[in-house]
C-alpha cells in the first residue's frame, strides 16, 4: 500500500512511512494511493468475532509489508484486548426503536480518541525502534486528542510530546486529564488563542522543514493517516453486529476535524452498506453551511457546550476535497492557496453535487443540544456528553424517515463534560475509579502566546 499526498507534490510513502512523516511536505495530508475493499463475503465472516479480529479484517490491507500478521495482530489483541474497560470495547446501546447510539468512550481517557492513539502509540514504538530514531510529537487539542495522546506516550524514552491546547476553552477535567500527567516527556502548553490557532501552529511548524527534520516532528492529530484508519473499524463492528453487509445502517457524526466522519466515508468505500452520513456541527458549523453553500468559509471561532467540536478549519476535509476534484493535486493546491489568502474557497457545482449525494449536514445550538440531553435522559435514562446530544439531535433532523438502523457516535463520556451535563439533567456521573482523584492532582503547565518562533523556540528547548 503506497500513500500520496492530497497536493500532489509530496514523496510517496509506505505505511510505516506516512505514520512517522505526519502532515506530508508539500503541506498536504496523505491519504491511500486507492482504497482497499472488502467483499459482502468477508465482511459477513466478521459476524461474531473480537473487536480486535475484526480490526485485523479491516487494516491489515492499509500496512501493507510494513507489519508481519503476527506483528499486527499482537498489537491489536494488546491495544483492543487491555485498553478498554468494555468487554465489546465500542457496546451499542439502544435508544429507541430504530436508534442506537455507539459509545466509544471506554477507553483510559473517556473519548473516542482512544481507539486510535492507543495504537498509534504502539505504531510509534516498533517503527522508530526500526530507525533508531527518537520522535518529536507536537500536537493541537481541543480537549480529547490531548490526553488520548498524552496516555499512550508518557514515560516513554524515545518520545517527547508537546500538546497545545487553547487556553481557558477546554473543561476542567480535559485540561486536568493532560496537565496532571506529571512524567518528563510530556510538556503541555496553554496557547493564548483558539483550537484553529493551535491547528495552524502545529502545520506551520511542519511547514518549517529546516525544524521539523531537526527535532524528527511527527503527528498524532488526524493529519496522521494511522488516526484515521483505526477510526475506520467501528464502523464495521457497530454495522456488523446491526445485520452488514445484508442491512445497511446509518450514521450521525458530531464533527469538528472530520476525521471521524471521513473514516466513516472510507469505511463505505471499503464496502460497508452505510445508507447515510450525518455531518453533525455545533454553531462552528463551516462543514453544514459548506454542504449548503458550497463555499468553505472560516468564520470566527464560538465558545459552546460542546468545546471539543469549537473548530473552524477542517483539517481532514482537505481529504475530501482531494477525492471531489478527483484527486487533482494541483486543484487541491489552488483551493488550499485561496483559503490561505482569502479565508474561503468555493467548490465547484460537480463537487458540490458529489459532496451532498455523500453527507447531509445539521448545525445544533447550545439551548436545543441541553433540551437533547434533557429529553433522552427522560425517555431513556441515557446520559449523553454535549457533543453526543449534538449528534444525537442531527440524527433526528435528518434521519427521522431512515429505513435502516440509526447509530449515533457517542465521542465522549459524560463525565468529562460535567457543568454541561449538570445543566441538563441535574447531576454528573462520578469519575471512573482510575481517575477518582483528578481534582486533587497537582497541574502542571505553560502558557505561551500564538506565535510560530516562540514555540519552536521551546520544543527545540526539549522537555
Ligand atoms: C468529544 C468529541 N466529539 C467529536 C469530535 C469531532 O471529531 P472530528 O474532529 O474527528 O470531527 C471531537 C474532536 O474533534 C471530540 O473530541
Ligand atoms: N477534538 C479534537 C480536535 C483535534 O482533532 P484531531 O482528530 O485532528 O486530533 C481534540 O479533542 O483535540
Amino acid at each position: 500500500m503506497k500513500y500520496i499526498s492530497t497536493r500532489g507534490q509530496a514523496e510517496v510513502l509506505d505505511f510505516e512511512g506516512v505514520t512517522l512523516t505526519g502532515l506530508a511536505r508539500d503541506g498536504g495530508l496523505y491519504v491511500p494511493e486507492s482504497i482497499p475493499t472488502l467483499t459482502a463475503d468477508e465482511i459477513r465472516s466478521m459476524r461474531g468475532k473480537s473487536y480486535s479480529d475484526i480490526a485485523f479484517q479491516v487494516i491489515k490491507p492499509f500496512i501493507g509489508d510494513c507489519l508481519t500478521d503476527a506483528e499486527l495482530k499482537s498489537m491489536l489483541d494488546e491495544t483492543y484486548g487491555t485498553a478498554f474497560r468494555h468487554p465489546a470495547v465500542a457496546p451499542l446501546v439502544q435508544t429507541g426503536a430504530n436508534d442506537w447510539i455507539l459509545e466509544l468512550f471506554h477507553g483510559p481517557t473517556l473519548a473516542f480518541k482512544d481507539f486510535a492513539l492507543q495504537l498509534l502509540g504502539r505504531f510509534f514504538d516498533v517503527f522508530s525502534a526500526r530507525r533508531d530514531r527518537s520522535l518529536t510529537i507536537l500536537g493541537a487539542t481541543s480537549g480529547d486528542t490531548g490526553s488520548a495522546a498524552i496516555e499512550a506516550t508518557r514515560g516513554r524514552d524515545n518520545v517527547k510530546i508537546f500538546m497545545l491546547h487553547p487556553k481557558d476553552r477546554v473543561s476542567d477535567v480535559q485540561r486536568r486529564q493532560m496537565t496532571t500527567v506529571i512524567e518528563p516527556n510530556v510538556v503541555n502548553i496553554a496557547v493564548e488563542g483558539t483550537f484553529d490557532d493551535c491547528q495552524a501552529l502545529v502545520k506551520a511548524a511542519f511547514n518549517n522543514h529546516e525544524f521539523r527534520d531537526s527535532v524528527n516532528l511527527t503527528a498524532v492529530n488526524s493529519i496522521n493517516w494511522a488516526r484515521v484508519m483505526a477510526q475506520v473499524v467501528y464502523y464495521f463492528t457497530s454495522a456488523v453486529s446491526l445485520g452488514a453487509p445484508d442491512r445497511s445502517v446509518s450514521y450521525s457524526v458530531p464533527t469538528g476535524n472530520f476525521g471521524d466522519i471521513f473514516a466513516g466515508y472510507i469505511a463505505r468505500a471499503m464496502g460497508l452498506p452505510i445508507d447515510k452520513l450525518v455531518v453533525a456541527t455545533n454553531s462552528n458549523d463551516i462543514l453544514a453551511k459548506t454542504l449548503q453553500t458550497g463555499t468553505y468559509a472560516s468564520g470566527s471561532v464560538n465558545a459552546t457546550l460542546s468545546p471539543s467540536m469549537d473548530i473552524q478549519v477542517s483539517s481532514n476535509f482537505e481529504r475530501l476535497v482531494f477525492d471531489l476534484t478527483g484527486r487533482d493535486g494541483s486543484k487541491v493546491q489552488s483551493y488550499m492557496d485561496g483559503f490561505a489568502a482569502e479565508g474561503q474557497f468555493k467548490l465547484d457545482a460537480a463537487e458540490l453535487e458529489k459532496a451532498r449525494a455523500l453527507f447531509l449536514a445539521h448545525q445544533v445550538d447550545d439551548a436545543t443540544t441541553l433540551s437533547v440531553m434533557q429529553d433522552l435522559y427522560a425517555r431513556t435514562g441515557y446520559s449523553a456528553d454535549p457533543h453526543t446530544a449534538v449528534g444525537v439531535k442531527a440524527a433526528q433532523e435528518c434521519l427521522a424517515s431512515s429505513t435502516s438502523p440509526v447509530i449515533t457516535l457517542a465521542t465522549a463520556h459524560p463525565v468529562k463534560f460535567g457543568a454541561a451535563v449538570e445543566k441538563a439533567i441535574g447531576h454528573v456521573p462520578a469519575l471512573p475509579e482510575h481517575m477518582a482523584d483528578l481534582m486533587e492532582r497537582e497541574e502542571r503547565m505553560e502558557t505561551l502566546p500564538n506565535d510560530l518562533e516562540t514555540l519552536m523556540s521551546r520544543v527545540k528547548a526539549g522537555s
